[in-house]
């Protein structure tokens, strides 16, 4: 049995201090997991964000990724896909075997990331989604040629820390990208539509945003509770000739679940495709 890795020894460097990296930073820091003194950050350009980031936080923020990369024991890599080349080579030259590597980028497989640090190092691909900002992300992790059992332990501590974690193939995870990565934005559309509806109703902001919010959370925990699949789950809110089937009829008619399908399946290509 391995034990879980203590992170309060370890410097964490995030190369890209954007919304992913702040999501898990955070949620490292709440929990008096890391110390805001082992905590480093980079980022490209934004001085407002570097003081942001300093004063709320009490981490140190920078422009130099080589810096930051020495100073660490891990580098979590959060910047776009798009810079992943050219940021790691930026700092390869201070990557060791003993430096575990976590990528969050979607899209760019453990071959490419490992090219382009351009030697043995231990590297994990992952795939958080940004409810890590309330402790609630879904994540899934794969290790690289060179990661450890060890490495891959760590990598799982940090991702507990922000949610659940689930070890998957690196042949699942644009999939895994689709459903879970993605997946917030798809609620978030709908919760849109939903907050538009109770506006024109009248309700007052807060309101809606309970009556929105536990109308979600519940559906949940009802899916999380019971064995039953999701097509019976509806069917019991549908009464015959009812309000709840006013609104299928029309949702059917646009075959809105096989859109949001095929939406769900270009995201995936998406994912497979962003490092080409
Ligand atoms: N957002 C999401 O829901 C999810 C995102 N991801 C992945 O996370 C990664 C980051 O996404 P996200 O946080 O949304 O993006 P953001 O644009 O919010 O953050 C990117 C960060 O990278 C910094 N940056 C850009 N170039 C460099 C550089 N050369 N050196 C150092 N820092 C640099 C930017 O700095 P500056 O502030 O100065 O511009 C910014 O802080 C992406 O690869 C994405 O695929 C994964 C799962 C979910
Ligand atoms: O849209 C993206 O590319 C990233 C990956 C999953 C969520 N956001």
């Amino acid at each position: 049995m391995m034990t879980k890795t203590n992170l309060q020894q370890k410097t964490i460097a995030f190369i890209g201090s954007g919304s992913m990296a702040e999501a898990i930073f955070s949620g490292l820091l709440r929990h008096e997991l890391v110390k805001p003194a082992n905590v480093l950050g980079t980022v490209k350009t934004s001085a407002d964000k570097q003081e942001r980031l300093k004063k709320q936080y009490g981490i140190q923020v920078k422009t130099d990724n080589k810096e930051a990369v020495k100073a660490a024991d891990v580098v979590v890599l959060a910047v776009k896909p798009k810079d992943a080349e050219a940021v790691i080579q930026s700092f390869a030259e201070e990557l060791t075997k003993d430096k575990l590597v976590i990528s969050v980028l979607a899209g760019i497989s453990l071959n490419n990331l490992e090219a382009f640090a351009g030697k043995e190092v231990p590297v994990v691909r992952s795939m958080p989604n940004t409810s890590a900002h309330v402790g609630a992300s879904t994540t899934a992790i794969c290790a690289g040629s060179y990661a450890t059992d060890e490495d891959l332990d760590l990598a799982e501590s940090l991702f507990q820390v922000v949610g659940s974690v689930h070890t998957i193939s690196e042949e699942d995870i644009d999939s895994f990208t689709a459903i879970a990565g993605s997946g917030p934005a798809y609620f978030y559309y709908f919760l849109e539509a939903m907050e538009q509806m109770a506006a024109e109703a009248g309700f007052p902001p807060e309101e809606a945003k309970n009556i929105i919010a536990h109308t979600i959370e519940g559906a949940a925990y009802r899916y999380l509770d019971s064995d039953k699949k999701p097509h019976e789950l509806y069917q019991e809110v549908l009464s015959p000739n009812g309000v709840t089937e006013a609104a299928f009829t029309h949702l059917e008619k646009h075959r809105v679940q096989k859109h949001f399908l095929e939406a769900m399946k270009e995201a995936s290509r998406r994912s497979g495709s962003i490092g080409d």
